[in-house]
């Protein structure tokens, strides 16, 4: 994958860690210690991780949610049910809000990114359309987006067919007649839908359970969706068909389909034309999947003889809609996944969405992020870990004032290609690159959106290993081209700033600096020294870090032939003092080194 160069580049600079405390404070707040990949890792940040550990998030419910959920949130965070907020008064609270819940009713737009300074980390969406929410400012800012795409499927199907048997024998205009205190059978005879052809317009969740049950009811049923495998389709007995063969053949239609830039506005005046006269609509998908000025005229022509919408292209419509006031048009207000079984179902599943991503755990149903199944990630976690590592030890090895614009990120593993999903590790690596060097925040979610604003090209390579396959990976390698570095030894023989890691007993290392060999835990911080080779070498570095109490974690020296160069990693819990770090500088075998905070 390359993520494509833009115009800026990143320029590292040795105070730019800082970020502000409003952003450090809802990082850790709203991702806690089992934050896989959100926490920062600076002893600045760690304090701020401390402080908010009791903290809880808050999250804001804006539209009306089930019990069950409500309850389910309540355990974790704190909870402000306020619905019916305008678009100003939503955009005022949310800079207070870890999570947004909504459903279909509230607009989640840029602005409501933009005035969330940042804190907002996760929408839900207590159902399945999402298009009421701006993905691309979502992923831009860094905010998880997650819905609840299993429980409102069966409530949605039901209404599908309570409208198409409804309208086709009449029910709410006849209702609506009796009430009247009128008794006109003849005006409503109706019409029958065993044997007639439903096309089913988007074969998902809701669209298969439609085709199951109108089955039930003896119609022949054919389906398009150009993205639903035909077996599937032919294990319930439904043909996959083309758009054209759908729409000109059926005597009913239903639509299923997301409202998506290519399908808002699919049935238009001229795929109405190509309609049978007297076809009748159903949509419980979205208004918008209709050209609504088209419908009314085809309603008016006859080449469309009746219509059930449970939804439209604005909702409340308003009152002189034409389409709800048309006399063959039956409609309700948005009531698809409105029972008491699916909302008590949609709110449990998009509360223990949130909540599980307010613990940073990786979501199921995330719609702006790579979704990591729990094997993998158990199985990735520490390469995870070591991933972030490199990114941020071989950004802190370039000189002040180069712009990172080019890295190359290498995963040798004895798997497969196909075994390995490197967005994880590519996302940590952009993390570990971008955020010593800058204020944003970088988590799964905007990592490639954050290199590309930035500049930052990110390259990968596969080396395949021999030998046993038992861990996804051997090592992960990553080069940073055309720059110059702090440390001249990190310079590969080619040219670039390298360093290579492995995970050791579930422990991320640091392998290879340049061309020299090391073995270093990268666990606490690292100080790299290139040295002539001499006896008495490590006393001297620890005796001056003994001094004033810096533990060393780790020692290792990586050197080109005996008595020649070498490089030797120290691994320390505590940051040494400027002082100490001269000092050891002004050892007279040390010829560079260089401190790395991790
Ligand atoms: N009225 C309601 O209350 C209500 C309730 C639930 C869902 N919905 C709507 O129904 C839609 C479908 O829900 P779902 O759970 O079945 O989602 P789903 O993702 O399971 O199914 C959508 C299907 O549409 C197909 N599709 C995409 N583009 C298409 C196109 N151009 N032509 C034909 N098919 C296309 C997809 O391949 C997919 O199979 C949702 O997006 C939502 O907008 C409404
Ligand atoms: O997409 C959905 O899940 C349905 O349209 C339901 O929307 P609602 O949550 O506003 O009822």
């Amino acid at each position: 994958m390359a993520i494509a160069a833009s115009s800026t580049s990143l320029k590292p600079s040795p105070s730019s860690t800082t970020a502000s405390w409003m952003r450090h404070h809802s990082l850790s707040t709203t991702f806690g210690v089992t934050a896989l990949f959100f926490r920062r890792s600076e002893p600045r940040c760690r304090r701020f991780v401390v402080l908010s550990m009791d903290a809880k998030p808050t999250i804001l419910v804006a539209e009306k949610l089930g019990e069950a959920g409500v309850k389910l949130l309540k355990d974790f965070a704190n909870v402000d049910c306020s619905y019916n907020l305008s678009p100003e008064e939503l955009c005022t609270k949310i800079s207070l809000c870890d999570a947004l819940i909504v459903r279909s009713g509230t607009k989640v737009n840029r602005e409501v990114f933009e005035s969330s300074s940042g804190r907002l980390k996760v929408v839900g969406r207590a159902g399945v359309g999402i298009d009421n929410v701006d993905l691309a400012a979502a992923t831009e800012h860094g905010c998880l987006v997650v819905n609840a795409p299993t429980a409102n499927t069966v409530a949605a199907a039901e209404h599908g067919i309570a409208l198409l048997t409804a309208m086709a024998r009449n029910i709410a205009q006849a209702d609506g007649s009796v009430k009247a205190g009128k008794w006109e059978r003849s005006k409503y005879v109706g019409v029958s839908l065993v044997g007639k052809i439903l096309a089913v317009m988007g074969f998902g969740k809701v669209g298969t359970e439609v085709a199951r049950r109108a089955k039930g009811l003896g119609m022949h049923v054919i389906a398009h969706d150009p993205y639903a495998p035909a077996d599937r389709a032919r294990a319930i007995g439904v043909e996959l068909v083309s758009f054209d063969e759908a729409i000109s053949s059926a005597d009913f239609i239903s639509l299923h389909m997301p409202l998506t830039p290519s399908t808002s506005k699919i049935l238009n005046e001229e795929n109405f034309a190509k309609m049978k006269k007297g076809v009748r609509i159903v949509n419980v998908a979205r208004g918008g999947v209709i050209d609504e000025e088209a419908l009314v005229k085809a309603l008016d022509s006859g080449i469309v003889a009746q219509a059930a919408l449970d939804v439209f292209t604005v909702e409340p419509p308003p009152k002189d809609n034409k389409l709800v006031q048309h006399v063959n048009v039956t409609a309700t207000p948005h009531l698809g996944a409105s029972t008491m079984e699916a909302q008590e179902g949609v709110a449990i599943e998009i509360a223990e969405a949130v909540v599980g991503a307010l613990k940073g755990e990786l979501a199921a149903t995330a719609v702006n992020a790579p979704m990591v199944p729990s094997e993998v990630l158990t199985e990735l976690k520490p390469f995870v870990s070591l991933a972030e590592k490199l990114g941020r030890l071989a950004v802190q090895l370039v000189a002040g004032g180069s712009g990172v614009k080019s890295v190359k990120v290498t995963y040798a593993s004895a798997r497969g290609p196909d075994d390995l999903d490197t967005r994880l590790l590519r996302a940590m690596i952009t993390k570990g690159l971008i955020e010593p060097i800058s204020s944003v925040f970088v988590n799964l979610v905007n990592a490639d959106f954050t290199a590309k604003q930035r500049g930052l090209r990110i390259t990968e390579e596969r080396v395949i290993l021999d030998g046993s396959p038992e861990s996804p990976l051997e090592f992960i390698q990553v080069q940073i081209a055309n720059v110059e570095s702090k440390f001249a030894s990190a310079i590969s023989d080619s040219g670039e700033i390298k360093v290579e890691g492995r995970v050791k007993d579930g422990i991320p290392h640091l392998t290879r600096v340049g061309s020299f060999e090391v073995d270093v835990s990268l666990e606490g911080s690292i100080i790299l020294c290139r040295q002539v080779d001499q006896p008495g070498m490590i006393g001297k570095v620890g005796s001056i870090l003994g001094e004033e109490n810096v533990n060393v974690s780790f020692m290792s020296v990586g050197r080109i032939a005996p008595r020649k160069q070498a490089i030797m990693a120290i691994g320390v819990d505590e940051e040494p003092s400027k002082q100490s770090l001269k000092r050891i500088g002004e050892i007279s075998a040390v010829e560079e080194f260089v401190y790395l905070n991790l």
